[in-house]
C-alpha cells in the first residue's frame, strides 16, 4: 500500500524471543539431544539459565557461558535449526514481511544470540547480514561447538549497550525486546524509547521499565502509523465474556491476540450498558439481553457471540441495522437436550420426583402407582427441529410413537406422523414435549386452554425457552391432577447467578422434576459451543466469512492475494453501484465481489488490487448508506 514514506526511526529488534517465538539455544540443545536420555533435563537446565539472564537474574556473560558449557550441540545441528527458526517467527512479524522489507537499511537486529542462525532467519526479511549484529561460535576440529567469540563485544555484560554506542547511529532510535539488555540500551541513553515485546514472553521486571508493552509487532506499527498488514491491531480487540462459556473460548479468543475479560454471571441491562463501551465482540449465554439501549451504548461492537442455541435474548434487527453480525451454536448442544428430555420422560413415567426425596428421608413407598413403561405410548414433539428431531429418532428406539407439530414443513423421520395442528397432538399424546424456538410469538404458547386439551394424566416437558408455558396454568393443572407431572428446565424469570434464589410456583408439587436450565449443560455441549462460536466470529474478522450468522447475508468467498474490503450498508437502490464508482474513479482493480442483501442490510465483500491509493479508502466510508466499513488485510 503506498504510503508517506516518513523517516522511520532506527529500529533496534532483539532476535530471540522477539523477532522469533522462542530461544536459539534452547532449540539448538534440543535438536542436538534428540534421542539422549537426559535431553528434557538438559534442555530445562538451558532454558532456566536463560530465563534468569534475560530477567536480569544473571549476569549475561555468565549465563551464556554456563548455557554453552551445557550444549553438546555440532556444526551439522545449525541447519535444522535455522529450518525450525524460521517457522518459529513471531507472527506478528510473519505477517507483517512486507515492512521489514520496505525499510531495509533501518532495522537492526542486535543479539547476544549467534549470528551463524540468525542471519539466514532475517535475511527473508531483508535484513541484511551488515544490519545483524550477534555473537559467533567457536568450533573445535571434529565441528562441535566449543565455546564463542570472547572478542565479540556482544558476548559480554553490557554487550548491548556498548554495541550501540559503536553504531552511533543518527537520529531517533527505537528498541524492541522481550530481556533486560534490551532495555539497558535505553537506560544508558542510546535510544529514545524502549518498547517491551510480550507477544511470546512476558517479563515482569522488564515490562515494569518499558515506555511502551507490545503484545504485537501491529501494536507498534499502529502507534507509529506505519504501514502494516492488518488495518487494526488484534490486541486493541476486545472481548467480554459472560455467563461462564468453557473456558476454551477464553483461551481461543487470547490466542488469536485478542484481549478478554470474563465475567462468571449475566448482567443485566444496566450493567451491560456500562460494561460494552470499548467492547468488539460480547459473548453471552442464555440469561444477557442484548437490548436496543445496549446497541446505542456499544461504541466499538463488531459481533456478538451466543454461546448456546437460542437467540431470542438478542436484539438481531437491531444488531444488523448497526452492523453488528450474531452468530450460535446451532446444534452443539442438540444430542444434550435430547438426552435429558429421554431421561426425564422415563423418570416421570415412574414418578421418581416423588420416590426420591422420601426416600433420602427415609420413607419407602414401593407401588407401581400411576408408573407406566413408556414403550408403545406417543410422545407429542412441539417443533421438529433440530432438536424435536433428533429425539423422534430416540424415542422411536426406545419404542414410543411420535407424533409431531411444527409450524414449518419438516423432513418426517423414521416412522412419526405429523399432525396438522397443535390440538390434534395434544389429544392424543400421553408425553407432549417443546422444542419450539422462543419467538416473542411463543409466548404462552402454553396456556391453560392447551393444558386443558392434553390427556388426562399426560406429562408435560419444556426444555425450550421459560416464556412458552404459562406457568401459573401449569401449576394449577399439576395441583388438579389433570396433569400426571412436568418436567421444566427453563422459566420465564430465571436467576442471574448461582448465589440467586430461584422462586416458581412449580416448588413443591407432586411429580414435577425442576432442573436449573442445564439442557445443554455438558462436557461435550459446552467444549463444542466454546470451538464452534471463537471460530465463527474470527472468520467474519478475519476474512469477512459470514457463514451461519443468525442475522446478516451468509457469504464466503475464498482468500485471495489482494485487499479485502468489507461495507454494511442500508439496503437501498445504488449503493453497490457508488462504491464501484469510487474504485472506479481511483483506477482500483476489482479481484472478485460479492453482494448479498436481507430485508434490511446489504454486505459486500470486495478483493482489490494491492495497490491503491489511501485516499480510496476514506471515500468509500463516505459512501451514502454505508453501516460499517472495514479494510481487512
Ligand atoms: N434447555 C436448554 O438448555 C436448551 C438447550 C438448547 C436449546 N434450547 C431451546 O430449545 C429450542 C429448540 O431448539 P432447536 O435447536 O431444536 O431449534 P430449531 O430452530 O432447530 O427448531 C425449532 C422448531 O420450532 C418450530 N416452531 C416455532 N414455533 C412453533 C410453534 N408455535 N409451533 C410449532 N412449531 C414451532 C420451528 O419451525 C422449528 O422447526 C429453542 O427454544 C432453544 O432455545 C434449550
Ligand atoms: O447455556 C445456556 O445458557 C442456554 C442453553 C440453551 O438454552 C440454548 O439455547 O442453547
Amino acid at each position: 500500500m503506498p504510503h508517506d514514506p516518513a523517516p522511520l526511526p532506527y529500529l533496534i529488534i532483539d532476535f530471540d524471543s522477539t523477532f522469533t517465538q522462542v530461544e536459539g539455544l534452547d532449540e539448538l540443545a534440543d535438536i542436538a539431544l534428540e534421542g539422549h536420555p537426559d535431553r528434557e533435563k538438559v534442555v530445562g537446565a538451558i532454558r532456566a539459565l536463560t530465563d534468569r539472564g534475560m530477567s536480569g537474574e544473571l549476569n549475561f556473560s555468565e549465563s551464556l557461558k554456563q548455557r554453552l558449557a551445557l550444549l553438546p550441540a555440532h556444526q551439522r545441528h545449525l541447519a535444522p535449526l535455522v529450518a525450525r527458526l524460521k517457522g518459529k517467527v513471531s507472527e506478528s512479524i510473519a505477517r507483517n514481511r512486507g515492512f521489514f522489507e520496505e525499510f531495509r537499511g533501518r532495522v537492526y537486529i542486535v543479539s547476544s544470540g549467534f549470528r551463524e542462525f540468525i542471519e539466514p532467519v532475517v535475511a527473508e526479511y531483508g535484513i541484511a547480514s551488515d544490519f545483524v549484529l550477534a555473537n559467533t561460535f567457536t568450533y573445535a576440529p571434529d565441528g562441535s561447538i566449543n565455546g564463542f567469540d570472547a572478542t565479540n563485544i556482544l558476548s559480554r555484560d553490557g554487550g548491548k549497550i556498548e554495541q550501540l554506542r559503536q553504531l552511533d547511529l543518527l537520529g531517533d532510535v527505537y528498541v524492541l525486546g522481550d530481556g533486560y539488555t534490551d532495555y539497558q540500551i535505553r537506560e544508558a541513553g542510546l535510544a529514545n524509547r524502549f518498547y517491551a515485546f510480550t507477544e511470546n514472553v512476558t517479563r515482569d521486571a522488564v515490562v515494569a521499565r518499558a515506555d511502551e508493552v507490545l503484545p504485537s509487532f501491529d501494536e507498534f506499527l499502529y502507534q507509529n502509523k506505519l504501514p502494516m498488514t492488518l488495518s487494526y491491531p488484534k490486541n486493541r480487540i476486545k472481548v467480554l465474556l459472560l455467563e461462564n462459556p468453557d473456558a476454551r473460548a477464553a483461551e481461543l479468543f487470547r490466542q488469536e491476540g485478542y484481549q478478554v475479560e470474563t465475567i462468571t454471571g449475566g448482567l443485566d441491562e444496566d450493567e451491560l450498558v456500562q460494561h460494552i463501551e470499548g467492547v468488539s465482540i460480547l459473548g453471552i449465554r442464555s440469561k444477557t439481553n442484548v437490548t436496543p439501549r445496549v446497541l446505542e451504548a456499544a461504541n466499538r461492537l463488531i459481533a456478538v457471540g451466543a454461546f448456546c442455541i437460542g437467540t431470542n435474548q438478542i436484539d438481531l434487527t437491531g444488531c444488523m441495522k448497526k452492523g453488528v453480525a450474531v452468530f450460535n451454536a446451532p446444534f452443539s448442544n442438540t444430542r444434550s437436550v435430547v438426552e435429558l428430555a429421554l431421561g426425564e420422560i422415563i423418570m416421570l413415567a415412574r414418578r421418581i420426583p416423588d420416590k426420591n426425596p422420601k426416600m433420602h428421608r427415609g420413607e419407602w413407598d414401593k407401588s407401581a402407582s400411576g408408573s407406566f413403561e413408556i414403550r408403545g405410548k406417543t410422545l407429542g414433539i412441539v417443533g421438529y427441529g433440530n432438536i424435536g428431531s433428533q429425539l423422534s429418532v430416540v424415542a422411536e428406539a426406545v419404542g414410543m410413537k411420535v407424533v409431531y407439530y411444527d409450524v414449518a414443513e419438516k423432513l418426517q423421520l423414521g416412522n412419526a406422523v405429523k399432525c396438522r395442528t397443535l390440538e390434534e397432538l395434544l389429544r392424543q399424546a400421553d408425553v407432549v414435549t417443546l422444542h419450539v424456538d422462543g419467538r416473542k410469538e411463543n409466548t404462552n404458547l402454553f396456556g391453560a386452554a392447551e393444558l386443558a386439551m392434553m390427556k388426562p394424566g399426560a406429562l408435560l416437558l419444556n426444555n425450550s425457552r421459560g416464556h412458552i408455558v404459562d406457568i401459573s396454568a401449569l401449576a394449577d393443572v399439576l395441583r388438579s391432577g389433570h396433569l400426571g407431572g412436568a418436567a421444566v428446565d427453563v422459566f420465564p424469570y430465571e436467576p442471574k447467578t448461582n448465589q440467586e434464589s430461584f422462586e416458581s410456583e412449580l416448588r413443591g408439587l407432586p411429580n414435577v422434576l425442576l432442573t436449573p436450565h442445564i439442557g445443554g449443560s455438558t462436557a461435550e455441549a459446552q467444549r463444542n459451543i466454546a470451538e464452534f462460536v471463537p471460530e465463527r466470529i474470527m472468520q467474519y474478522i478475519n476474512s469477512g466469512n459470514t457463514q451461519q450468522s443468525v442475522n446478516f447475508p451468509n457469504i464466503q468467498l475464498p482468500e485471495q492475494q489482494a485487499h479485502r474490503l468489507i461495507h454494511i450498508h442500508a439496503n437501498v437502490p445504488g449503493v453497490l453501484a457508488r462504491i464501484n464508482n469510487v474504485l472506479a474513479q481511483h483506477h482500483v482493480n476489482i479481484l472478485g465481489q460479492y453482494l448479498k442483501t436481507n430485508e434490511h442490510i446489504g454486505y459486500v465483500i470486495t478483493d482489490i488490487d494491492k495497490q491503491y491509493d489511501q485516499e480510496v479508502i476514506g471515500e468509500l466510508r463516505k459512501v451514502e448508506h454505508t453501516i460499517k466499513f472495514r479494510v481487512l488485510y
